[in-house]
């Protein structure tokens, strides 16, 4: 997988409040949907695009325009909702296709309860938004699911990564031939014995919306 890790003064200054025990959920979620914007800058630079030429007031202009079909944006329910608008801001036309899953927090394994995508991705950019790449066990159940309805590339987004999420993801998808790519703002130290991202910033999901 490649991965890219966003080194920035802006982005490490937005990610440190939110690893911030004291920070609390509106300041969260704000902030969260301020990463996912400038993760995104970096994360669509190989979004497809397509030649055109516009009339300038004084003379025409070469330039591009998003290529069809457009991307489809997969938040992965309930975390990656809170980087859903920070994604679509960044590209209006994209369609949104959503994947609820859950990691059951005994044995670590990904569930998966809802899934509302195209049955076809054949040819589709996909963008999965997660905010933490743990064990890796839901990337990779995500990204399983999008190639087998024929996604082209798999871009995640997650403000977090753990190295084992990240190994994890080179070892399931290695000799795929598809192109997989993870844009973070960090990769932490570990993962503890509970499978949390250490020093990571507790659980996202609970962070954004509250213990359920
Ligand atoms: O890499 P993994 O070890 O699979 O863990 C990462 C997953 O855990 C979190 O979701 P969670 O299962 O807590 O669901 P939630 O979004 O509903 O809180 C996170 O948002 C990822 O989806
Ligand atoms: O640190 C972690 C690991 C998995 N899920 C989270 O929300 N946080
Ligand atoms: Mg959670």
């Amino acid at each position: 997988m490649e991965t890219l890790v966003v080194d920035h003064p802006l982005v490490a200054h937005k990610l440190t409040v939110l690893r911030n025990a004291e920070t609390d959920s509106p300041t969260f979620r704000r902030l969260a949907d301020e990463l996912v914007t400038l993760l995104a800058y970096e994360a669509t630079r190989h979004v497809r695009v397509t030649d055109v030429t516009v009339e300038t007031p004084v003379a025409p202009a070469s330039g591009v325009r998003l290529a069809q079909p457009y991307p489809l944006v997969v938040p992965i329910l309930r975390a990656g909702l809170g980087m859903l608008d920070g994604m679509t801001r960044l590209l209006p036309t994209a369609e949104v296709g959503f994947l609820g899953m859950i990691r059951n927090e005994s044995t670590l394994k990904a569930e998966t309860y809802a899934t509302r995508l195209p049955d076809d991705l054949s040819g589709r950019q996909v963008y999965v938004v997660d905010p933490m790449l743990a064990t890796g066990g839901t990337l990779a159940a995500a990204v399983e699911f999008l190639f087998e309805r024929g996604a082209y590339d798999v871009t995640a987004l997650c403000l977090l990564a753990a190295p084992e999420g990240i190994a994890h993801m080179d070892q399931v998808f290695a000799g795929s031939g598809r192109p997989i790519r993870l844009v973070t703002a960090a990769v932490d130290e570990r993962l503890n014995e509970n499978g949390y991202i250490v020093p990571g910033l507790g659980d996202a999901g609970d962070r954004l919306y509250g213990v359920v």
